[in-house]
């Protein structure tokens, strides 16, 4: 039997970094997704009792005989899908050494925090079932929007429709949504797979791609945001490689060093997320409206800006991206964690087509990669395959 399951990115609009110390941030899916394909072998004839992981974007492939999951892994002998569990450091390191066997190419080193989180929830949710699992992903990996979110999610969601633990229609064609219970049961195994790639994360980049639309996110609590806002960004990756991990744990190191000053950063991103999903949520279609409300969230992305350069995560591909679109008098932000990846820039409704086309060759001239994706889609999905 096969199931596919889907879950799409992220941007953060205001308040990455702050977050994760409790300020509020507000983001939204895109339609950008990551997709897995889990088979469990069907006869016997099938079954040649491995669990194997081919990672299209990076052209890798890791099998395990199910012997030696076992071992690695005792508890799948008596794993329970229902209550979502954390990886000890102790567990993540020993497997980090058991995937040296593999010889993971340096520059796709990243990739083994991502194979630890695999194991550790396929383990969790389907024990040590053989099966064939494929990822592939529309978002570029490690650059700021959600990759690894969207990858912890797609497997949570595919995992748990095999796994008995939740309900799910196996006779309905094409993609659909969880019901809430099993979306709630999803995102909380995602986050147990962001803490292994994260390290500490905030739980709003795997709660944005399990729910999809636009959230504002504080302390663990989401909130959905109803707005009638046509909000148009302009992404633009930088292509500098960054981790996540590395960059949430150096703004943790500066507020060791300057506790106060860094408490004042986090609480004047708060007021900036909340002033931005007011914006958004009361905003009308008429144009003066329009106009003034792009004006507030254009200096609210500035401000932010700001104060992400004051907890260090800006980037030289950042500043430039942001002198670029500044010369045409438009406002960017970094998005997710920073230190290269990516940077938003609001386009207002009135902006020509013409000035919209020049920002971008003038940025893919300096070798960025610019991407239009649609805001507030839909979250976690999933379909049967019934010829399997
Ligand atoms: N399609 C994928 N295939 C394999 N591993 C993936 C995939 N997507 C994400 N990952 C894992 O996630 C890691 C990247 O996560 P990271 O959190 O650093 O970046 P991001 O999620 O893209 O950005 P941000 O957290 O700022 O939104 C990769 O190194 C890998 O371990
Ligand atoms: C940098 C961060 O705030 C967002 C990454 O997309 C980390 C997190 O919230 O987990
Ligand atoms: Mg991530």
């Amino acid at each position: 039997m096969e199931v596919r399951a889907r879950a799409p990115g992220k941007i953060i609009l205001a308040g990455e970094h702050a977050v994760v110390h409790g300020s509020a941030a507000v983001a939204a899916s895109i339609g950008l997704y990551t997709s897995v394909s889990l088979r469990l072998p069907s006869s016997d004839v099938d079954n040649d009792d491995t669990l194997t992981l081919h990672l299209m974007d990076v052209g890798l492939e890791f099998s395990w005989p199910i012997g030696r999951i076992k071992e690695i892994l005792p508890h799948s002998v008596n794993n329970d899908a229902s209550s979502p569990t954390t990886c000890s450091e102790e567990t993540i390191k020993f497997i980090l050494t058991v995937l040296e066997d593999f010889n993971i190419p340096e520059a796709n080193i990243g990739i083994a925090s991502g194979v630890v989180s695999f194991l550790w929830l396929y383990t969790s949710i389907l024990g040590n079932k053989a099966a064939k699992v494929i990822v592939s992903s529309e978002l570029p990996l490690g650059s700021g929007l959600g990759s690894s979110a969207a990858f912890c999610v797609s497997l949570s969601g595919a995992m748990l429709a095999l796994s008995g633990s939740v309900e799910v229609d196996f006779d309905q064609d094409g993609w659909v949504s969880f019901g809430e219970k099993a979306q709630q049961l999803a995102n909380k195994w995602a986050f147990e797979g962001e803490k292994i790639i994260h390290g500490k994360p905030s739980g709003i980049d795997n709660t944005v791609s399990t729910f999809g639309n636009l959230i504002k996110f504080k302390s663990g609590a989401l909130t959905c945001i109803k707005s009638n806002m046509t909000l148009k960004m302009l992404i633009t990756n930088t292509k500098v490689g960054r981790n996540t991990k590395a960059l949430v744990a150096s703004v943790a190191e500066r507020k060791k060093r300057h506790p106060d000053a860094m408490t004042s950063v986090f609480a004047a991103v708060d007021f900036i997320s909340n002033e931005f999903a007011s914006i958004i949520q009361s905003s009308s279609n008429f144009d003066d409206d329009v106009t003034n409300n792009e004006q507030r969230i254009s200096e609210l992305m500035e401000m932010n800006q700001g104060l992400l350069r004051c907890m260090g995560v800006s980037h030289t591909s950042i500043e430039t991206v942001l002198q670029t679109t500044a010369k045409y008098d438009l406002t960017s932000k970094l998005t997710g964690a920073g230190g290269g990846g990516c940077v938003l820039t609001l386009l207002p409704a009135l902006l020509s087509a013409t000035v919209i086309d020049k920002v971008i060759g003038e940025l893919e001239q300096d070798g960025f990669q610019c991407l239009v994706a649609e805001i507030g889609g839909n979250g976690l999905e999933f379909r049967f395959d019934r010829r399997s």
